[in-house]
């Protein structure tokens, strides 16, 4: 479901004489469907250059970024669009928050825009919100002024809000409390159940041990390792 073949990256700094630094060369990986794959290595390996390679928010130089059928370092904008909004789910660290939208829009609008009949995305957007206890006072207000934990989980609400097949995870249990990091576990586990491919960072190593079944190191991408 996604496969990555020979992905390169440079990073041109314009700043610097549009000097080039390579960061990654070679990096291959598969992670079928109701697979958790995790990506290690040290600090600055590129773990999060990659994630951002197979959302499509970074282009490789070269090689293969398959995810659900498209070629990401070779789609088209429009293509890339309309893969994030039905095939492939992305949650981040941090929420981007719109202003005046309340939190139950935020969290139905992923599949009120797959074309989910809204009475059903609000009654899963309700759903997903409390059993990630977030108070029911705060489902009608924007979380704009939300705490940064109230924050990160309106936002993995809204990441598992619609079954995509493939789903990238960006530290989806830093700074939760324990009660909420086992939901957000468990969250992992039926969406692998259901079949999605996931790829994801976890620096949470217990959470890494307990839904991943493979760890691939970013490190034997580095271009040095790989001449
Ligand atoms: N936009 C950018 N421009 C230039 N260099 C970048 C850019 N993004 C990342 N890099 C560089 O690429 C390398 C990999 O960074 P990346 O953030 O992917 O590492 P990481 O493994 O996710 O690290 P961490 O665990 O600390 O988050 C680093 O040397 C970083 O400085």
């Amino acid at each position: 479901m996604i496969e990555i073949e020979g992905a390169s990256k440079d990073f041109t700094l314009h700043n610097q004489g549009g000097a080039a630094i390579p960061v990654m060369a070679g990096a291959r990986l598969d992670v079928g469907a109701g697979e958790c794959v995790a990506l290690t290595g040290a600090s600055g390996a590129g773990k999060s250059t990659l994630m951002r390679m197979v959302y499509g928010n970074y282009l490789a130089r070269a090689g293969r970024i398959g995810v659900c059928g498209v070629d990401v370092a070779r789609a088209a904008p429009r293509e890339i669009l309309a893969l994030r909004r039905d095939r492939l789910g992305y949650v981040s660290q941090f929420l981007r928050v719109v202003p005046r939208v309340p939190t139950l829009e935020v969290v139905a609008e992923p599949l009120l825009r797959v074309g989910t009949e809204r009475d059903a995305a609000l009654e899963r957007a309700r759903g997903l919100l409390a059993r990630l206890n977030l108070p029911e006072r705060l489902w009608s207000l924007s979380p704009t002024t939300f705490s940064g934990g109230e924050q990160q989980r309106v936002n993995i609400a809204r990441g598992f809000a619609h079954a995509y097949p493939a789903l990238l995870l960006d530290e989806p249990t830093a700074s939760l409390d324990a009660g909420n990091r086992e939901v957000v576990l468990t969250l992992v586990e039926e969406a692998k159940a259901r079949g999605a491919a996931i790829l994801g960072i976890f620096h949470d190593e217990a959470a890494r041990a307990r839904v991943c079944d493979r760890e691939v190191d970013v490190g034997t991408f580095t271009p040095r390792a790989a001449a």
